[in-house]
């Protein structure tokens, strides 16, 4: 059933839209935004998926979604990108590690800040895939770009708007890194409390972090902060919990990437989130003991240190 009004439809049938990234994000957004429009679909690899189009077609779109790891939207800019008046919803969330550049600030090489928004809040793809309830933030200083971004989404999809970009990017790209800590803290089996504790600990630094560089409080208490530290830190669907379950099992990082065969974004944004607190004194020593587990310091190490600290 599609409760949109007449008109709106007649809208939504002309909208060009593209996702670039056809991993599993960049699926479940086609999956849940075909409800309303066609939406074209490309990646690295060719797929036979529904309406998979060329690079060259999916840039032509008016409207795109980048679905691609944050580690790599700096060189696939730099090799596909021109901008000729696209409107962009980033849909990936780190920070990109050696330069601890926010995508936000990447994007603005390549795309007036007012053709930008970025997507936030708890959504595992898997749950997007089958269509269940799911609430999401898309965050603009274009209050405009993000309603018109709202209307594309289905009525299973709850969407909000807010402007704090920095705050939606910070929360999305630090609760991963707080992910693996808390699968490190159950692998470990110390317990309910110590990962209430953890968790809540990780909303303070995170807070600490996203406030340094002009983060709304708000936001950290809403669905793109408290929203999608919670999902991600309590639930074996995250990638990021799952790579901190295997760590506490001493497993080694590169095994455990391997088998996971998807992104877990908090590996990289860890020594993003340390690169930048070095730089501007800010205090993470979540953040700090994840970096140095998944250089090899021993987990039952970190949480003595942690304790200690
Ligand atoms: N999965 C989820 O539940 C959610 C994910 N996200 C975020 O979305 C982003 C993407 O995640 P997700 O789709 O799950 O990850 P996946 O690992 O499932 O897919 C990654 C995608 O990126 C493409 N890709 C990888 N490396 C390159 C490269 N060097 N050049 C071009 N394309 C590349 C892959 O292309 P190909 O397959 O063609 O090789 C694939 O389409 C991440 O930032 C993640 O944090 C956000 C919310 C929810
Ligand atoms: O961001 C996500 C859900 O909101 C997905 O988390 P993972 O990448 O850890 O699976």
């Amino acid at each position: 059933m599609n409760y949109l009004n007449p008109d709106l439809m007649c809208k939504l049938a002309d909208v060009s839209i593209a996702v670039i990234g056809a991993g599993k994000w960049g699926q479940a957004l086609q999956f849940a935004l075909s409800r309303n429009v066609t939406c074209k679909i490309t990646s690295r690899h060719t797929k036979p998926i529904e309406h998979f189009v060329s690079v060259e077609e999916a840039l032509n779109c008016e409207y795109l979604i980048f679905a691609l790891p944050a580690q790599v939207v700096r060189g696939w800019l730099e090799a596909h990108f021109t901008f000729h008046g696209q409107k962009i919803l980033v849909a990936a969330k780190g920070i990109e590690q050696g330069s601890g550049a926010f995508l936000n600030e990447i994007f603005a090489h390549y795309v007036p800040k007012e053709h930008l928004s970025f997507l936030s809040g708890p959504s595992f793809a898997s749950e997007v895939m089958q269509g269940l309830p799911t609430a999401v933030v898309i965050n603009s200083s274009n209050e405009i770009l993000s309603k018109e971004f709202a209307s594309f989404f289905p009525s299973f999809m709850k969407t909000y708007t807010s402007k704090d970009v920095i705050g939606a990017e910070v929360c999305g790209a630090y609760k991963n890194v707080l992910a693996i800590a808390s699968g490190i803290c159950d692998g470990l089996k110390l317990g309910n409390n110590a990962r209430a504790s953890l968790i809540a600990r990780g909303l303070v630094e995170m807070h600490r972090f996203g406030k340094y560089f002009g983060a709304l409080d708000e936001t950290f208490l809403g669905l793109s902060g408290a929203g999608d530290l919670f999902l991600t830190a309590s639930s074996t669907l995250s990638r990021n919990y799952r790579v901190g379950l295997f760590l506490a099992e001493g497993k080694r990082l590169e095994d455990i990437l391997l088998a996971l065969g998807e992104v877990a974004e908090g590996v990289f944004t860890s020594e993003a989130i340390c690169e930048l607190s070095l730089k501007h004194t800010i205090y993470v020593p979540i953040a700090h003991e994840i970096a140095l587990i998944l250089k090899g310091k021993e987990p039952r190490e970190s949480v003595r240190d942690l304790l200690a600290d």
